[in-house]
């Protein structure tokens, strides 16, 4: 089994806040991520997929597809945009880093099996929030 990677980057806005909750709740669960301002932050995002390499091309995926959905799925959708507010997958739910690598694995798996029939599968993706705190999953 061969695990392939792909770096990218990408600036979106976003503000932790739970409606059900009062000002003050959202304050002292959330902190300054609670300000009705909404902040952005230099997400970095590591997508690795996984399979044997294909017999006649070597590749487990082509890393030009897998850049090509990464842009087109994911991008496209979240770069300069306000993950609170611009984007379908995250409609009703929170942007915490959590639910967001989540939101990204649904977006991302269906289309990396598609775009290599079924040769790779989504491995795992990290999310950097800040430069210090990231989030892992394995989609499970
Ligand atoms: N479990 C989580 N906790 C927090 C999240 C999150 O997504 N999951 N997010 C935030 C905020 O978005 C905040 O902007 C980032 O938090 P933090 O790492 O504390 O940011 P700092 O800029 O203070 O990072 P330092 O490198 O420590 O300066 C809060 N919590
Ligand atoms: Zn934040």
């Amino acid at each position: 089994m061969v695990y392939l990677s792909k770096d990218v980057s990408f600036c979106s806005a976003h503000k932790l806040y739970n409606d059900k909750w009062s000002k003050e709740v959202n304050e002292e669960i959330f902190g300054k991520c609670a300000n009705e301002h909404f902040h952005g932050h230099n997400y970095d995002l590591t997508v690795t997929v996984k399979g044997e390499p294909h017999p006649e091309t070597g590749m487990v995926m082509n890393f030009r597809d897998l850049k090509r959905i990464i842009k087109q799925e994911l991008l496209a959708k979240v770069d300069h945009k306000n993950l609170n507010v611009d984007v379908d997958f995250l409609e009703g739910k929170m942007t915490t880093a959590e639910v967001f690598i989540k939101a990204i694995w649904e977006v991302l798996a269906p289309k990396v099996a598609e775009a290599s029939e079924g040769h790779a599968e989504l491995h795992k993706l990290k999310l950097y929030e800040t430069r210090t705190s990231y989030a892992e999953y394995y989609g499970e």
